[in-house]
């Protein structure tokens, strides 16, 4: 049983699996759910709802092999107020080191009216149930969903019952997400003070996030006596989403000085199941959310990159390491001062005097203006031009033949060294046509990492910005060009990635290493 625990400590009750793979388009393979169940095991989650047995023989057997490879974490299974589906969640769940069985039905009057029981018919039925349950399993978690909009006196009866037929565990869910924080922490209050047995008992509480207050809800109830958090990755749920487990674990550990409870939770594991789950589930982060945002650790306005130089904490309230991010980004780009540049250009390798810092600084904000953000290979850009070098390579004519009728070609005179090479090639489609041109070329082994076309404006003259990265053995350049013919942008962008390579190997250690990129003379 998970009632003995220390009170200053407050549980993680897992739900991603079940209530965040409710989430319309979530859901999750056999093989993803066993991979996010150990990643959520290993980073010390206390209980893991692994889903909900009933619904198919897939989250059946889902939640079987977790419970059979759990190591730590106690594995629950979901149940409607039916004996049936008790049964089956006890089925899945009993493999498990330690099971757990959590059963509910809708107690508010709109809920009530869903199976359609008089308050009598289902204080009846969940006495029924829970002492079912009981009698399988003796970790019972019961909740009445809906609670925050359910009549006082019956939500009290109906949690009196469901203690007195053994339950262990009372979840309080904002099925809605309708409640607001004061309410949160007094309703918790008011459950433990009267409700006969509430001491016995952990309360729970389990928030939706539809007006934004889940993470502020759920740490209420934990401020007015609830021991048991139930959240989700992400905050993956049903509509806005569950309570983020993210925010609550680092809320707590960040603010311990006024929230002194704590979990078990390895926060460096955070970022890794984060980014787990955002890709098994196919639900992206937003860039701007709490702890996990890629933004969240990001800055790039001037005065803030300034403070940040000087003192991490101005401007973060945790370490990027905290979360098992590995550093703190200070992006490039048109709200970036000098601090920010001249520490850029250090990393780098090029340390500028104070005149120099003004010169690249003029030139650096004029590129910002033009792009959203100005990666390394721009600043070495810069700093070439400034040393009087000029690009090795540049687009001087190019025509593509496309259409139906396949092999598309590509035509193509590239100046190399201020000398012009040209080349016909043929590809499947004519940025391959073209990509493969400049390949015969300039021959490298660079792989393509990401190619990408944004229209930057609208209809169909629409400017095109094309961006190209290429990995080779670890050096990672981009290239990026826009025009309103995306081949030509294509091309252009390509090129301009191959420029920063060369520029990349002739100042790495090995020198301008022409196995990595030749130059061979035109067809
Ligand atoms: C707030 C929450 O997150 S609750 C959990 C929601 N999650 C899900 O529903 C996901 C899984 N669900 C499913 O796969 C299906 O709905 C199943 C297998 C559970 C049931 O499927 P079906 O038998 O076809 O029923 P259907 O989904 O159409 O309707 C739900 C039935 O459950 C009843 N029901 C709903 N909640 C409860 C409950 N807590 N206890 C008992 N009965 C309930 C409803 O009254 C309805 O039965 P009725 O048609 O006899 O009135
Ligand atoms: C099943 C219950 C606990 C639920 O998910 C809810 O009420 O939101
Ligand atoms: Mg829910």
């Amino acid at each position: 049983m998970t009632t003995d625990i220390d009170a200053d400590r407050v549980l993680i009750f897992d739900t991603t699996l079940r209530d965040g793979e409710q989430s319309p388009g979530a859901t999750m393979s056999h093989a993803e759910k066993l991979e996010i169940a150990e990643m959520l095991d290993e980073m010390g989650v206390d209980i893991i709802e692994a889903g909900f047995p009933i619904a198919s023989e897939g989250d059946f057997t889902a939640v079987r092999a977790i419970a059979e490879r759990a190591k730590d974490a106690t594995i629950c299974g979901l149940a409607r107020a039916n004996i049936t589906d008790i049964d089956r969640a006890w089925e899945a769940v009993a493999p498990a080191r330690s099971p757990r069985i959590h059963t509910f039905i809708g107690t508010s009057p709109l809920h009530r009216a869903i199976p359609n029981l008089d308050m009598d018919q289902m204080a009846e039925r969940i006495h029924e149930t829970v002492t079912h349950a009981r009698n399988l399993c003796d970790n019972i978690q019961w909740s009445p969903m809906d609670a925050t909009r359910t009549e006082w006196d019956f939500l009290k009866r109906t949690v009196e019952i469901a203690i007195k037929a053994g339950a262990t565990t009372i979840n309080i869910p904002d099925t809605v997400g309708y409640t607001a924080p004061v309410e949160s922490a007094e309703l918790i209050r008011r459950l433990i003070a009267e409700v006969d047995g509430g001491e016995d008992v952990i309360f729970a509480t389990h928030c939706h996030n539809d007006l934004g207050m889940a993470t502020a809800n759920s740490l209420a109830a934990v401020a007015g006596g609830a021991r048991q958090i139930e959240c989700t990755i992400n905050g993956l749920g049903e509509r806005a989403g569950n309570t983020a487990l993210e925010e609550v674990v680092m809320a707590l550990r960040v603010r311990r000085d006024i929230m002194p409870w704590s979990t078990r939770i390895d926060t460096t594991k955070i970022m890794n199941i984060s980014r787990r789950v955002a890709a098994v589930s196919g639900f992206p982060v937003q860039f701007n959310k709490a702890i996990v945002g890629k933004n969240a650790f990001a800055h790039e306005s001037g005065i803030h990159q300034d403070g940040m130089l000087k003192n991490a904490e101005t401007f973060e309230i945790m370490r990027p390491s905290d979360v098992g991010l590995k550093e703190t980004s200070l992006v490039m780009g048109k709200h970036s001062g000098r601090a920010a540049l001249r520490s850029k250009l250090k990393e780098l390798g090029y340390e500028v005097g104070d005149n120099q810092l003004k010169d690249v600084f003029v030139r650096f904000k004029a590129l910002a203006d033009r792009k959203k953000e100005v990666y390394d290979e721009d600043l070495e850009a810069l700093m070439r031009e400034q040393a009087g070098g000029e690009d090795t390579l540049s687009l001087k004519f190019l025509r593509v033949i496309c259409g139906t009728e396949a092999p598309q070609s590509a035509d193509m005179t590239l100046t190399i060294d201020g000398v012009d090479h040209q080349v016909t090639a043929q590809g499947d489609g004519p940025v391959d046509a073209v990509f493969k041109a400049v390949k015969e070329l300039v021959t490298h082994e660079a792989r393509l990492q990401l190619y990408q076309v944004h229209a930057v404006t609208e209809g169909t003259d629409a400017q095109a910005t094309v961006t190209v990265r290429l990995d080779e053995a670890g050096r990672i350049v981009t290239g990026q060009s826009s025009d309103t013919d995306t081949v030509v942008a294509s091309a252009k962008a390509y090129i301009a990635a191959l420029n920063r390579l060369l520029v990349k190997r002739a100042s790495s250690p090995e020198g301008n290493d022409t196995k990595v990129v030749s130059y061979r003379d035109a067809v």
